[in-house]
């Protein structure tokens, strides 16, 4: 049995298009399916929940599938208990999709749907913690990345602009990203920080722009800002990208649309188990693509294989 967690309001309301063709599919074949359409920010998390709770009236094992962007992926990731038996499958329908571009999967709603009915394989794959303080401590999974600065930046003002739908009804849903993302490097504010590495390694920087950690290599829309990250390695793959102009950081991103950008200036990068991040203002939070406001402290950390995914 597949239970499906649907966004209809991805791609700017589009989710529920896409879904509706897929069902046809699932009917016409005669594949047995729920579907749970979400309702509100935070919804698909609670649905994933209750579906990999003990007291479910269904325990045997279950393949939960996310139809959405990644931020629908990571609300699911973000409800399931990983102590069930539980298979997490994927059908992209966002703007973005850095999820299946990381994982070489269609960007194609229908084909993807067809990979996941054929699979019989699946991938055991890490996950990221992002842990910081608001009123108490709080812990947020992530699939793809997380990023402190500019990055997180880009994605708190995707989600509050009315451009995104004019986009996306365009079919340029990639270009509200690119659009956003020019906007955001002459606004965007950075500060002075550190960064530690596995709780040993201390590397002071100035004026940070932005430090993303990834399982996935592109974040973004497709900004290769970690062009050597594994999803199955146990470790996250930091870009940090710090003392650089406003121009250089403009042609870095340009640059890291190939992966170029890791020997430039002004970009490091490293990978770890864990990293802790300080930052003597507050910049912009967020774990694949969903904010978590601004913070000072932040810590990340790789759990290994432990989603078992349909691929
Ligand atoms: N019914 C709903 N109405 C409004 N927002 C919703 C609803 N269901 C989920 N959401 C929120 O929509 C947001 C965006 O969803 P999602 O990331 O899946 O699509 P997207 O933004 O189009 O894709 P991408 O992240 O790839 O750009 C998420 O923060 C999610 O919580």
């Amino acid at each position: 049995m597949y239970y499906f967690i649907v966004n209809p309001n991805a791609r700017s309301g589009r989710g529920l298009s896409i879904w509706n063709k897929l069902k046809e599919r699932l009917e016409k074949e005669k594949i047995p399916y729920e579907a749970y359409l979400t309702e509100h920010t935070g919804h698909a998390t609670e649905l994933a929940a209750e579906l990999t709770s003990p007291r479910h009236q269904d325990s045997s094992p279950k393949t939960i599938v996310a139809l959405g962007g990644d931020g629908t992926l990571n609300e699911v990731l973000n409800g399931i208990s990983l102590s069930s038996p539980v298979t997490l499958g994927y059908i992209p329908s966002g703007s973005g999709n850095d999820f299946s571009r990381g994982m070489r999967l269609s960007r194609n709603p229908e084909k993807a749907m067809d990979q996941l009915l054929k699979s019989e394989n699946c991938r055991y794959l890490d996950y990221g913690i992002l842990s910081y303080m608001s009123d108490h401590p709080a812990h947020r999974r992530f699939i793809v990345s997380s990023g402190i600065g500019y990055d997180a930046d880009v994605c708190q003002n995707l989600f509050t602009t009315k451009l995104k739908k004019t986009f996306n009804q365009l079919h340029m849903g990639k270009l509200i990203y690119l659009f956003i993302g020019i906007k955001r490097i002459v606004l965007c504010k950075s500060t002075n920080g550190y960064l530690l590495l596995d709780g040993v390694k201390k590397i002071n920087l100035k004026k940070i722009r932005f430090i993303s950690s990834h399982i996935q290599k592109f974040e973004g829309g497709g900004f290769r800002f970690a062009p050597k990250a594994d999803p199955c390695d146990g470790y996250l793959d930091l870009c940090v990208v710090s003392g650089v102009s406003r121009l250089r950081l403009t042609l870095l991103l340009l640059a890291s649309l190939a992966g170029r950008h890791v020997c430039c200036n002004g970009v490091r990068t490293y990978a770890c188990r864990e990293a802790a991040i300080h930052t003597e203002e507050p910049l912009l939070v967020h774990a694949d693509g969903e904010s978590c406001y601004g913070q000072t402290d932040i810590s990340v950390r790789c759990v290994e294989k432990k989603i078992r995914f349909l691929c």
